[in-house]
């Protein structure tokens, strides 16, 4: 929230609206996480995944803005290899070795290393992003307003999502630049939450704790959906069943209740991560589809009230577990930086 309290360009009234949605939605700022796992060698059967890929949608949101990579491009990457899942980041190769899947307290812990397991944590700070230089403004605008959390049309008008979109983020770009000309010629966000993501990885390391910490915007440079392809080894922690799926729950994280049940792919996965919606794969129709895109009743990753994580995505073994066991592995590393400068007060602990 402090960051947004910094984007003076915005209207005053636009601001408190924005703090609003900020609140409810946990749009900024938010600390996403999964444990890099995988054993050295992980295989996986991902002729099921492609097939998929080429033919199911990208993300829910309908992005494709300017400069945004879209969700297929995701999609496509990553999940094309054969046999051998290529580890493209040698970093995250090196991190990425043990076989240890946790959920939440109560439940199993499974692992293909029954000792010495090190445990990797990786932690994604989301944040929103905006223009870095004044030319990136109307291409950032587009990104903003063709988001359908920002602006939706109703059905009948869906197909002028786009042009108007393009239409405002023109009309709007040259006050904008003014503005952020203004202020040093583009937006604060980057810089600062570069600040954190930096501040947070030498107050881990400052108390040995091993943790990867990567930045992803939804706007606007690195791009949340590149990242997620940086961190796509998390995704190969997954025991992919022999078409390519996994079981998914979406569960309540105060009440444990279980919301709903499903499969997913990596697609699917991935898309979950980047629209922060619970997304599924529809065996029926090979597609993914995003819990809430007719009724408007979605299931949000997380639902911040106050600092607590209200509904969560959870994978039954894998990543649902893994953001679940974040939970507590990050208040437990609040606890022991409490006293280091970092503003844990501007990330929301999921
Ligand atoms: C009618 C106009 C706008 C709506 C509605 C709106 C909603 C909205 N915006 C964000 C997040 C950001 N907006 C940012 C900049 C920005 N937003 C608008 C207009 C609307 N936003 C404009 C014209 C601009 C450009 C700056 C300006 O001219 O005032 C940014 C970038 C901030 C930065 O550091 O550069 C963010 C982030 C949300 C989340 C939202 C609705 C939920
Ligand atoms: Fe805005």
């Amino acid at each position: 929230m402090e960051n947004l309290s910094q984007i003076h360009l915005i209207p005053k009234f636009q601001l408190l609206f924005l703090i609003k949605i900020m609140e409810a939605t946990s749009l900024s700022g938010v600390l996403s996480y999964t444990k890099l796992c995988g054993s050295s060698l992980c295989y996986s059967d991902d002729r099921f995944s492609r097939r998929i890929a080429s033919f199911s949608r990208h993300s829910s949101n309908g992005f494709n803005g300017v400069n945004k990579p879209s969700s297929k491009a995701l999609i496509k990457g990553p999940f094309l290899s054969d046999g051998l899942i290529q580890r493209r980041n040698l970093h995250l190769q090196a991190i990425c070795r043990v076989g240890v899947y946790t959920f939440g307290e109560n439940d199993v812990v499974e692992s293909h290393h029954s000792h010495a397991m090190e445990e990797k944590i990786g932690v994604l700070l989301l944040n929103l992003g905006g223009p870095k230089t004044l030319k990136d403004v109307q291409p950032f605008l587009y990104n903003l307003f063709v988001d359908l959390d920002i602006i939706r049309l109703p059905r009948l008008f869906k197909l002028l999502q786009r042009p108007l979109a393009k239409l405002i983020s023109v009309l709007r770009a040259p006050k904008s630049e003014e503005g952020y000309a203004a202020i040093g010629g583009g937006s604060p966000l980057r810089k600062i939450t570069d600040e954190q993501e930096n501040a947070l990885r030498m107050a881990l390391e400052a108390k040995n704790v091993n943790v990867s910490v990567y930045v992803g915007m939804r706007y606007w440079y690195p791009f949340t959906e590149e990242v997620i392809e940086q961190v796509d080894t998390l995704l190969d922690g997954i025991k992919w069943d022999d078409k390519g799926l996994a079981v998914a729950i979406a569960q309540n994280v105060d009440t444990g209740a279980i919301l709903m049940q499903g499969f997913v792919n990596r697609g699917a996965l991935a898309t979950t991560i980047t629209s922060r919606k619970a997304t599924f794969f529809s065996r029926p129709r090979a597609t993914l589809w995003t819990k809430g895109e007719t009724s408007n009743n979605f299931i949000n990753i997380y639902d911040k009230r106050g600092n607590k994580l209200c509904v969560q995505f959870s994978w039954r073994g894998f990543l649902l577990g893994h953001v679940r066991l974040l939970l507590v592995k990050l208040l437990e590393i609040q606890e022991q930086i409490g006293s280091s400068n970092i503003k844990m007060s501007n990330l929301v602990l999921i």
